[in-house]
């Protein structure tokens, strides 16, 4: 019996842990509490009693825990060592309820004395009138209910059978006693056994018990059922979908674990990285993905497609590998600048500009030496898309009052500007490129470049369908996305290395979709599998040869010619662009170096032949960087004076600088027997000089050819042989005109070798050379070596036009060739495309036949012809 203020030890109870009367608890306290009930246990023989209170708010950092105004007095049952000793609580307590206490002046304890033993006032409160008969026979029925259930299905089915059958027989004057016992049985809820414990009065307890069963009760059978209908009709993907949530959960706990722990060690701890907040950054990106498809245009087909991927992405489980599919295809869609009237306005505003115009030659200007014929056509260009974006621009505007007029009206097809496709052509290192990023920059848009070069798979461009593992969109995609805005400047750099058709489709077929002005707005990426409007964009293509490109193609660009540069050009750029640029690539000021123009010159022309300027850039670089580690050296060495370092660079300098030159002009070449030099344009588009040798050896009186030729070419020798044997007599090569010189006086063979064997050569142009190759070694005549030819010849001795004439003759002028002998219809081609600069420096000659052609070669009147000839116009024999 509890008198009124007794004093009692306190066991706070750990929340949501309550103790009824008649129930039993077990739990671990502080070595200190257990210290204490130790001693008393051991002080007193009769059972020792303690209050367990629960606490009711648990302490926070800040706060202390509040416990419940109500408890129950206890029995010590059981008190021993933890299995765990070490830890903080020591001892494992099993105490067990006996009646309802109240503390009259409640409980305040800090949170430090919760882990000590305590003492607190207590008082037996009033328990009230007897409880009805209905209400205990209720109670009873409610509690046999409930344990019905439990004991057909759910954990511990026979515990619950047991109990019901034990309660189906006791009589109504224990049922006060059934109540609490059942209810510290049963799992019910923190705040219901609170408020059972804090009811004193029995009968109203009673009736609280009462619902408290027969809710508990619904429940039961509620959740059994969902249950068993959930996992009749859960299928895989449902149940997949149950256990993520389940292991998001957990991660999710785990993670605040984790964050816990790391505020406990404080500050020292590495600082919270964004990497470590998953989840909030998953919700950002979705957020974001969903804003991007908001914004989308109404009605426009990406749109629709977007929101019913969306759709489909609230359905499937996230962590499934289709949520995964789907998010990619969503986030790529989202990504792509669309285009929009408000992109177009973007565009606009560079293009109203009035001086716009003289505002991109400028920047052009600024960015390359020369190109003029390039330049004057992108001007061109610019000046066209200005005009038509303007008149589009006015006539959409009209359009638009016009529809805000009268809304019912059709709306008018949105006019395209359809610029065309500029393709520049010529050998590397031209400017081909860098031109184009300066267009961008001159009509401020983005710039992309695609290289096409090797590019064997129709999906490289167009993207593979999303049924394709790790499938994603083509390069034009993926360039519109990095741009960021539907109007970018769109390099495809290297269209002649791509391939043609093969098992993987045909990438060129795919580039004519592109390409086409007529199709390009409606471009249709089979990965995103949504037509995307490309006519915003400004394509151009790059290439070092027309020949790979395939005609369908070619149909679609408009074809602009580089050509290299000439010596004069070359240092120009040199001095004034390569440079400075490699001055700032390697932290140098102009004050740093001086390269003195003869200098410059050597570079050019002993350690570089190319069309081009790459090798130059390169040659520069070299010296730059030398001249940056000499400067370095000084300075650490005289201690900033730098009175050693010589800051011009000489030719004399420039053997210990770049090496031995590779090219020494003039003398690489001898005058030789049967040996003259023909032009030809490499594959690259870059021009140059190729000897064609020849020579007598024993035989049959065959012609061997030799220096990986084609067929065309091997005819063009054939042909050659054919005309210097037909004129083999008048020649006084023979002195009897049905001799064969190959046959008299001794049977021999003819070799005709073209060096650089491992390159592939082939074309008919070789034919003037060839033919004054054979008649220098039958005659023993040699032509200088500062003569170079070029033309196609006929059986009757015609000479025929050729194409490269401007590569050939910027070749044949790097070769340091002073006469160059050319078709006389290829008479335009040098009027037009050589530079003046390199007319004044050498001699053309341009010859209708093959004997003025020989004329030339040799010197007027050296060729021993049997009789003067009488024109230059030669008829056949043959
Ligand atoms: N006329 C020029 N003025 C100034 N710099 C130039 C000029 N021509 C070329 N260059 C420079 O030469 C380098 C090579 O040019 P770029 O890369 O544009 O060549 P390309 O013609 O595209 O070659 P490829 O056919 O190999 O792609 C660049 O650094 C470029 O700035």
């Amino acid at each position: 019996m509890i008198l009124s203020n007794t004093q009692l030890p306190t066991i706070p109870l750990p929340h949501p842990q309550v103790l009824l009367p008649n129930g039993r608890i077990s739990l671990l306290v502080s070595r200190n509490i257990g210290d204490h009930l130790f001693s008393l246990v051991e002080e007193s023989s009769e059972p020792t009693i303690v209050a367990a209170i629960p606490i009711v708010t648990p302490p926070t950092g800040a706060s202390d825990p509040v416990l419940s105004e109500y408890g129950v007095a206890a029995r010590v049952v059981r008190l021993g060592p933890s299995s765990n000793s070490h830890n903080e609580h020591a001892y494992h307590l099993t105490i067990a309820g006996l009646v309802r206490i109240h503390l009259p002046h409640g409980l305040h304890l800090t949170t430090d004395q919760l882990n000590t033993l305590t003492y607190c006032t207590v008082e037996h409160p009033p328990s009230g009138a007897k409880p009805t008969r209905s209400t205990l026979e209720a109670t009873k029925a409610a509690a046999v209910n409930l344990l019905d259930k439990l004991a057909k299905s759910g954990p511990r089915k026979d515990y619950w059978s047991r109990m019901m059958h034990f309660i189906e027989g006791i009589d109504n004057s224990r049922i006060v006693w059934l109540a609490d016992a059942m209810t510290s049985a049963v799992d019910a809820e923190f705040n219901d056994k609170l408020e059972i414990l804090a009811t004193t009065d029995t009968e109203a307890r009673l009736q609280a018990v009462t619902q408290l069963f027969v809710k508990l009760a619904s429940i039961f059978e509620v959740s059994s059922k969902i249950a068993s209908v959930v996992d009749e009709s859960l299928s895989k993907q449902q149940k997949e979908y149950f256990l993520r949530q389940k292991l998001a959960a957990i991660q999710k706990e785990l993670q605040n674990l984790n964050r816990q722990s790391k505020a406990v060690i404080g500050t020292s701890g590495n600082p919270p990285s964004e990497l470590d907040d998953d989840d909030q950054a998953d919700a950002d990106d979705m957020a974001q993905l969903r804003q991007k498809i908001e914004a989308m245009t109404k009605d426009s087909e990406e749109r629709k497609v977007a929101v019913s991927e969306w759709r489909r992405l609230k359905r499937i489980p996230p962590g499934s590998a289709e949520n995964a599919v789907i998010r990619t295809y969503l986030e790529w869609l989202a990504s792509i600048p669309w285009a929009s009237s408000s992109s177009r306005l973007t565009a606009l505003e560079v293009l109203k500009d009035r001086q716009f115009l003289s505002k991109a030659r400028k920047q052009l200007d600024a960015d390359h030496y020369g190109l003029d014929k390039i330049k004057k056509r992108l001007i061109e260009y610019l000046a066209i898309v200005r005009l038509k974006e303007l008149a589009v621009y006015t006539e959409n505007e009209k359009a638009l009052v016009l529809r805000m007029d009268n809304p019912s009206s059709i709306p008018p097809p949105i006019n395209r500007v359809k610029g065309p496709i500029l393709l520049f052509v010529g050998p590397p290192g031209t400017g081909k490129t860098s031109i184009t990023a300066s267009l961008a920059r001159a009509l401020d848009r983005p710039f992309e470049r695609i290289s096409l070069g090797g590019v064997r798979d129709e999906a490289e461009i167009r993207g593979h369908r999303r049924t394709y593992v790790a499938s994603g969109p083509g390069s034009i995609v993926q360039a519109l996305k990095k741009a960021g805005r539907p109007d970018p400047i769109i390099l495809l750099d290297e269209i002649d290395k791509v391939g043609h058709n093969n098992f993987h489709g045909d990438p060129s077929a795919a580039l004519l979709e592109v390409l086409d002005p007529e199709q390009n707005h409606t471009f249709r990426d089979h990965y995103l599998n949504v037509p995307v409007d490309l006519s915003q964009v400004l394509f151009i293509c790059t290439a070092n040869s027309l020949d790979p490109i395939s005609p369908p193609l070619l149909d679609r660009c408009e074809v602009v010619h580089l050509s290299g540069y000439t010596y004069d050009e070359k240092l120009h750029i040199a001095s004034q662009f390569l440079l400075p640029k490699q001055l700032k690539a390697n932290g140098l000021g102009a004050s740093h170096i001086v390269l003195t123009e003869p200098a410059l010159l050597q570079i050019v022309t002993g350690y570089t032949r190319e069309a081009g300027v790459r090798s130059l850039e390169r040659a520069i670089g070299s010296v730059v960087r030398y001249k940056a580690m000499e400067w370095a050296e000084h300075d650490d060495q005289d201690g900033g004076k730098l009175s050693a370092y010589e800051k011009e660079v000489k030719v004399e300098d420039l053997e210990k600088l770049l090496g031995i030159p590779r090219y020494d002009g003039e003398k690489e070449r001898t005058v030789k027997r049967g040996v003259v030099y023909g032009l030809v344009v490499s594959g690259l588009g870059e021009g140059g000089v190729l000897p064609v040798e020849t020579c007598t050896i024993p035989g049959k009186g065959d012609l061997r050819l030799t220096g990986s030729l084609g067929d065309v070419i091997k005819e063009s020798s054939s042909l050659a042989l054919s005309w210097v044997k037909a004129y083999a007599y008048d020649l006084q090569i023979t002195s009897n005109r049905s001799e064969d010189p190959l046959k008299v006086p001794n049977v021999v063979d003819v070799h005709l070798h073209l060096p650089a064997g491992a390159q592939k050569k082939d074309g008919p142009s070789a034919g003037v050379a060839m033919v004054c190759a054979l008649v220098s070694l039958f005659t023993g005549l040699c032509v200088p070596v500062d003569t170079a030819m070029t033309g196609e010849i006929t059986l009757r001795g015609r000479v025929e036009p050729v194409g490269g004439i401007k590569e050939k003759v910027l070749g044949a002028h790097r070769a340091g060739m002073k006469k160059v002998i050319l078709p006389w219809a290829n008479r335009k081609d040098v009027d037009h495309d050589v530079p003046r600069e390199i007319k004044d420096d050498m001699q053309f000659f341009f010859v209708k036949t093959v004997s003025e052609g020989l004329d030339v070669a040799f010197g007027k009147g050296t060729v021993p012809w049997r009789r003067p000839r009488a024109g230059f116009l030669l008829e056949s024999r043959l």
